[in-house]
């Protein structure tokens, strides 16, 4: 065994952690290694103190709570949009937390996507996450247009990741709009975001991307690369809890643009309660709000993005790409005489914050590690996803499940189960 395979190295690689004390912070299971993040991150301690006094400013004020108690609830979306934007280089008016990935989505396109002439395509990739090609669909249909012809997805070569080149090839003058993933869900491949906005542009074709994948994992500099908007849930690196509410991002060149789906508090807000039949949209990207908040699967995100500004997205990635890291080295030293094989790209800049493994008994391998205390995430038909969290996993963590999966591979322990997948993961 060598050093770096040994229990040792692990425990120095988390006494060197700048962030190991975050760990504290959350609500981590006895005798269980949460490796699912990326799908639904875990409670932190302030997340739920941040709900609760929300409960509570709604024990005590009533109605009133949505002008007064601590976090006032009319003011509270664009409280957390603001927190928001140091995570992904906006400005505070461009961020807005609103909907879900899949509403928001529906909102930008409606507002962003006007087919006009020979200009009339979307361009995605084949990869996609199946809600954004639903709505890329339907929205289609909306404008009497045939997804058949009028939805280009960009194929990969190897049925894991896309090339920026062939996104960039297909970007001809009959494409009005792209909306692609930062990071691709399954592989975790990190897209060059700068670069394929830079030549959409040059193109003169508006780009929006799903940061799904990459917020609260990844740094972005959403206004610097033009962007024209993205879409983001909170509910996995974030830590919102399951349907925190999601988020989205206008560049301030389009601030102003009116909503392609408008509601009330689209409006300014001190227009609002004259409840006039005009609606005068906000000019910031409150705007592309439609109804009114759901304030408690909003307010944990209030202490969790507290845990993101005192750790800083830098220190989070570089702690993250270096536990991926260990990952895939300790799986190479140790797992490959299994049949895994490392699916995600390995190089630091195209890598997000999962790893991806391929092995054709993924379903009931994820089950064996699900019974020896260890979540993963199973995607049909041979995917294992691994996320270890900057903010609550140790280097010890990924070892021990390194050490679990090669005792369930040695000793055939999954063939205790059925290689069919479970109702989610
Ligand atoms: C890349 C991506 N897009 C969209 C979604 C769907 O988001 P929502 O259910 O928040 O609309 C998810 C995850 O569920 C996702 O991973
Ligand atoms: N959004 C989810 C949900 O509502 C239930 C269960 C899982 C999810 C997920 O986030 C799945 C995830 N986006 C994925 O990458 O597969």
């Amino acid at each position: 065994m060598s050093l770096s395979q040994s229990i040792q190295y692990a425990k120095e690689l988390d006494d060197q952690d700048p962030l190991s004390h975050f760990r504290e912070e959350f609500y981590l299971q006895p005798n269980n290694i949460y490796m699912d993040g990326n799908s639904l991150g875990l409670l932190s301690k302030k997340a739920e103190s941040s709900l609760l006094q929300s409960l509570n400013d709604w024990k005590v004020n009533g109605i009133d709570g949505w002008t007064k108690g601590n976090e006032p609830w009319f003011y509270m979306a664009e409280k957390i949009g603001s927190m928001t934007s140091s995570l992904i280089g906006a400005r505070s008016e461009e961020t807005i937390t609103t909907g879900s990935i899949t509403t928001n989505l529906h909102q930008m396109l409606s507002t962003f996507y006007k087919p006009e002439g020979r200009k009339t395509k979307i361009l995605a990739d084949s990869l996609t996450f199946p809600s954004d090609v639903y709505a890329i669909k339907s929205q289609l249909s909306l404008h009497g247009l045939s997804p058949e012809l009028h939805l280009i997805q960009v194929k990969s070569d190897d049925g894991r990741t896309i090339k920026e080149a062939d996104i960039i090839a297909a970007m001809d003058d009959e494409v009005a709009l792209i909306l692609l993933p930062s990071v691709l869900y399954r592989s975790g491949q990190l897209l060059d975001m700068k670069a394929l906005t830079k030549a959409a542009h040059d193109k003169n074709i508006i780009i929006g991307f799903d940061l799904a994948h990459s917020i609260g994992v990844v740094p972005h500099e959403l206004h610097d690369w033009g962007i024209d908007f993205a879409v983001w849930c909170t509910y996995k690196y974030l830590n919102s809890g399951p349907g925190g509410v999601g988020g989205l991002f206008v560049h301030d060149k389009h601030l102003g643009k009116r909503p392609g789906l408008a509601g009330w508090f689209s409006s300014k807000k001190e227009v609002q309660f004259d409840m006039s039949h005009d609606l005068d949209h906000a000019t910031s990207a409150s705007a592309y709000q439609i109804g009114t908040p759901h304030i408690f699967s909003m307010a944990p995100l209030i202490g969790s993005l507290e845990l993101f500004q005192q750790a800083g997205i830098d220190a989070i990635r570089r702690k993250s790409l270096s536990l991926t890291r260990y990952l895939m080295d300790l799986t190479k030293e140790t797992l490959q005489p299994f049949g895994f094989s490392i699916a995600n790209p390995t190089k630091d800049p195209q890598r997000g914050g999962h790893i991806c493994l391929e092995h054709s008994e993924a379903a009931r391998i994820c089950k064996a590690l699900k019974a020896n205390g260890v979540v993963p995430d199973f995607r049909s038909p041979n995917v294992i996803r691994l996320a270890p969290i900057a903010l609550y996993s140790s280097y010890e963590d990924v070892w021990n499940v390194i050490q679990i999966l090669q005792d369930i591979m040695s000793n055939q322990k999954y063939k205790d189960y059925s290689n069919e997948r479970n109702v989610i993961a």
